[in-house]
């Protein structure tokens, strides 16, 4: 019996958490640098000659952009999906990893490289930027392509050691570890540079470093993950088990066509998922870049201070995220959370729209809702994905998502920028937030017919009893 209970090695609860903790911390350190440089914009604009990079506002812009450039523009996230799906955990893991630490690279050559006063120019598109700015930009396109790839396969690797377990709790912590990666980065990044004497490099490195580690803990993975392949393997060979053969049969990474994708073009299901994806996030990560002068503005916060009202919001997600999740695996629901947590969105923005109570305290109030909402529709969401699609195109299906995703993530800071310059009251650029958010209610509800409709099982809890 005890045999049968244990015939593979996710069953086993100690292997498949510390799975999750060696990926989740890949992760993290990924999440660590790409938000490594967000509070070194002081540094970077200051002049070569004291010490700084000299770049320009418009300059920082297009390197913190450039992250998503070549995952949208060359495709590489949707062939990402592909590699993953058709070469497996392992292959596109080590890969993503390691473009990620060439990325790295090359950025910390950009920030510490000495480029004089040369500047990289197209003359035919009038584009002109300093020397290290389009070094390190390059290094970040790159770094963002296996950045993003390792996101999907950490999510397909999570999917296959917590299908049937504890899967949204699971997705939640790899989540919420994430965003300590970021916070981690917002708080530190500065202080650890002036502590050496005002160096961008110094914390670029140490994120490299980190990166390193969290590579070679990725490779540590690996072996875990051969041995879960060999454990289904000869689960497979065990007669008594012929119907769960099937099921595993359909898990192998092997079985991937390229004609199977339009499995996942077809499903409303998914493209529900997408568009809320996109009209979701749309509305969250673009408004933090905007938060803290929106702070200073409209709530007459201190400048010293407006900076950590909006960091409420990823801290307030490393305990919700999981605890939302844990929620989803044990009772189910998981359509009606994003359809809250979107509702949250919208009512939100309307507030930062209409101005009421101009005041720190409630601006306060209002960013910890908005964190709420931030945690309820993540840690709905990504694990309702494995429930629409089957296993052998998830990579391809967590591909698409976060492509369609990573277009809102770069158009919309830009769009919203010129908004602001035309009306720096905010009540333009608050209203097409709140716009996301309706858009993303209605989206919610069309999920939940659907659902009902296709019997997706996202309403159902995901811990089998
Ligand atoms: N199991 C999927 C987890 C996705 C987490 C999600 N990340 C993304 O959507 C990324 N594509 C973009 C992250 C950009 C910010 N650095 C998240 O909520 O972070």
């Amino acid at each position: 019996m005890t045999e049968k209970i244990q015939r593979i090695l996710s069953d086993s609860k100690g292997a498949r958490w510390t799975a999750l903790f060696i990926v989740a911390f890949t992760m993290m350190t990924g999440y660590f640098i790409t938000d490594v440089m967000s509070p070194l914009e002081v540094l970077l604009d200051k002049p070569v000659a004291a010490g700084g990079l000299g770049w320009t506002s418009d300059d920082y812009g297009f390197f913190a952009g450039s992250y998503g450039l070549i995952n949208v523009f060359l495709l590489m996230l949707f062939f990402g999906g592909i590699i993953l799906d058709k070469m497996g955990i392992r292959f596109t893991g080590i890969m993503a990893c390691g473009l990620m630490v060439i990325g790295v690279f090359i950025k910390y050559y950009g920030v510490t490289g000495d480029f004089g006063d040369s500047r990289f120019t197209l003359s035919f598109v009038n584009f002109s930027l300093p020397m290290s700015a389009a070094v390190a930009s390059l290094g970040f396109a790159i770094f963002g392509v296996g950045c993003e790839i390792c996101g999907i396969t950490v999510s397909k690797i999570i999917t296959k050691w917590f299908t049937g377990h504890e899967l949204a709790l699971a997705m939640g912590i790899q989540v919420a570890l994430a965003r300590l990666g970021t916070a981690g980065a917002m708080m530190g990044a500065l202080p650890f540079a002036k502590a050496f004497g005002g160096k961008v490099g110094a914390p670029v490195l140490l994120g490299l470093v980190l990166l390193v580690i969290g590579f070679l803990s990725f490779i540590v993975y690996t072996v875990m993950d051969k041995k879960l392949d060999k454990s289904v393997e000869e689960a497979k060979g065990e007669k008594e088990f012929e119907k769960e053969k099937e099921t595993l049969d359909e898990e192998t990474d092997d079985d991937f066509h390229f004609r199977d994708l339009k499995y996942i073009f077809s499903n409303p299901g998914f493209w529900c998922i997408c568009l809320l994806c996109l009209l979701f996030y749309s509305g969250v990560f673009p408004f933090l870049k905007f938060a803290t002068k929106l702070m200073i503005a409209n709530y007459g916060v201190s400048e010293d201070m407006a900076g950590s009202i909006p960091s409420l919001i990823p801290f307030g997600t490393l305990l919700l995220t999981p605890l939302f999740g844990s929620l989803y695996d044990r009772i189910g629901k998981g359509a009606t959370l994003m359809l809250i947590g979107s509702a949250m969105l919208a009512a939100v923005h309307f507030i930062f729209a209409i101005h009421i109570l101009p005041y720190g305290w409630f601006a306060v109030i209002i960013m910890i809702i908005l964190g709420v909402a931030f945690s309820l529709v993540p840690s709905a969401m990504w694990p309702s994905v494995p429930k629409i699609i089957p296993m052998k195109l998830l990579g391809s299906a967590y591909a698409i998502i976060f492509y369609i995703q990573n277009i809102g993530l770069a158009l919309v800071p830009m769009f919203i920028g010129k908004v602001n310059g035309a009306d720096p009251s905010y009540t333009t650029s608050m209203s097409i937030f709140c716009g996301f958010g309706v858009a993303a209610v209605v989206i919610s509800l069309l999920l939940i017919a659907v659902d009902k409709k296709k019997h997706y099982g996202l309403q159902d809890a995901n811990i089998k009893k």
